[in-house]
Formats: C-alpha cells, structure tokens, sequence
C-alpha cells in the first residue's frame, strides 16, 4: 500500500468528516434557533417604526440588467462573501434603482436627494451577517434591493427581547430609518436555508413552517453619506 493510497484515504475521510460536521452545525442551529425563538416575541412587522418591505419593486428586466452590468467575478461560488462598494456615479443600470424608492421615503427621509453610495453583496447558501446597525457615517435611511434568491433577515430589539423575520423576496426593496435603522439591530443569519410560515386561513393557529433552502442571493444597499463625515 503506497502513500498515495493513504493520501486519498485521508482525503476522503476529511471530507465526509466535513459533510458530517455541516450536519452537526446545522442540527446544532436549528435547535438554538427553536430554543432562542421561545425565549424572543416575534412581533409584525408594522409594529416597528421606520421598517417597510416593498414585494415586487423591480421589474424582472431591470433586475436582469443590472446582474448582466456587474462583474461575473463577484458570482463566484469559490468566494464568500464578496463586496462591491459603489459610490456616485453608479453604472448606468443602477442609477433607475433611486426612481423606484417611494416617493415619500424620497422627500420625508433623504429631501429629495438621490443614494451616494451603494455596497453589492452576495451571499451564497451559508453566508450571512452579523446583527448591527449600520455605521454612522451613513445618513438616515437605508434602502436594501434583494436580486436572485429570497432570504430572512431578521430584526432585534434585544433590550426588550423582540425580534421580527422579514422575508426579503426577489424583487423586493426595504426601507429602514428612524428607530427600524437607530435602535433595532438587522441581521442575515448564516444558514443554508430559512423557516419561512406557511401562510395560514386560521387565524387561531400559529401558522405552520417550511424549510426554503437558499440559492446565491445579491443585495444592493443604497445609502446616503452624513454632510460633516470626513474620509481618512
Ligand atoms: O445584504 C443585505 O441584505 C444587508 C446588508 C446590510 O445590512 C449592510 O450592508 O449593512
Ligand atoms: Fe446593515
């Protein structure tokens, strides 16, 4: 028996120890996410001020082209994680994206100023992000487009035990400002798939779940910049 032989044997070992080890990680997930779920209020979403979800935002064409117009570097499902920060002036598919911010966030929230800066992430099956707000350096208002996958993000008042998963489809837009964006923290837990409720008639009964597994999901996160930062 040569070297190489033990070689593969390694080989192998280490991978189905692996495969092992994903499947000990996400047993080990689900139960922490069932005994955390009993200890948190998952409260609706309207119940938070300042949080909006937009289903159906961008047309599927605008969606097409402005994957087409980024770099096939970033779909790499080699890298996780990867970033594209963008600031003004945005390649030309991306500049339509303020026109479907609502009017009144427009007005109310940015007086009418356009996104100054704007961060590309994917996320493949497994990738996430940790709960925080958004730094300070970012004015109010935080305008997130989801492309390719749906997936939850999940918000938390921890100081009061209160938690909200907002499914963010394809297509869709969300809007954070205010306390959504100042008190509540957001995260995407990193996990290969969500429990999403099945939509349910009763009212009665808490509504049933499903696993969804995740395929490469990117966002786009529009943002302003606050007047008095300075870079360095
Ligand atoms: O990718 C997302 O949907 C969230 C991104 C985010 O929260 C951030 O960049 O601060
Ligand atoms: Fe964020």
């Amino acid at each position: 028996m040569g070297d190489t032989t033990f070689d593969s044997e390694l080989f192998d070992d280490s991978c189905e120890e692996e495969n092992e080890f994903d499947r000990a990680l996400q047993e080990a997930d689900q139960v922490s996410i069932e005994n955390e779920a009993s200890s948190w209020t998952q409260v609706p979403i309207e119940s938070i001020p300042g949080l909006s979800y937009y289903p159906n935002r961008l047309p599927p064409d605008l969606q097409n082209q402005i994957a087409n117009a980024l770099p096939d570097s970033l779909f790499s499902d080699m890298n996780s994680g990867r970033q594209l920060h963008l600031y003004v002036p945005f390649p030309e598919p991306m500049q339509s994206l303020n026109k479907y911010l609502p009017s009144e966030f427009l007005s109310n929230v940015w007086k009418d100023q356009p996104a100054e800066a704007s961060i590309i992430q994917v996320y493949n099956p497994g990738d996430g992000i940790i709960p925080h707000k958004d730094l300070d350096m970012f004015a109010d208002g935080v305008a997130i487009y989801s492309f390719f996958s749906d997936i939850t993000m999940v918000f938390t008042l921890p100081s009061q035990k209160l938690k909200c998963d907002v499914r963010l489809q394809k297509g869709s837009l969300v809007i954070m400002y205010g306390p959504a964006r100042y008190q509540w923290l957001h995260e995407i837990p990193f996990r290969g798939g969500d429990w999403v409720p099945l939509s349910s008639r009763d009212e009665l009964t808490p509504p049933k779940q499903t696993w969804i597994p995740r395929t490469q999901r990117f966002s786009i996160t529009m943002r302003r910049i606050v007047g008095n930062h300075t870079f360095g």
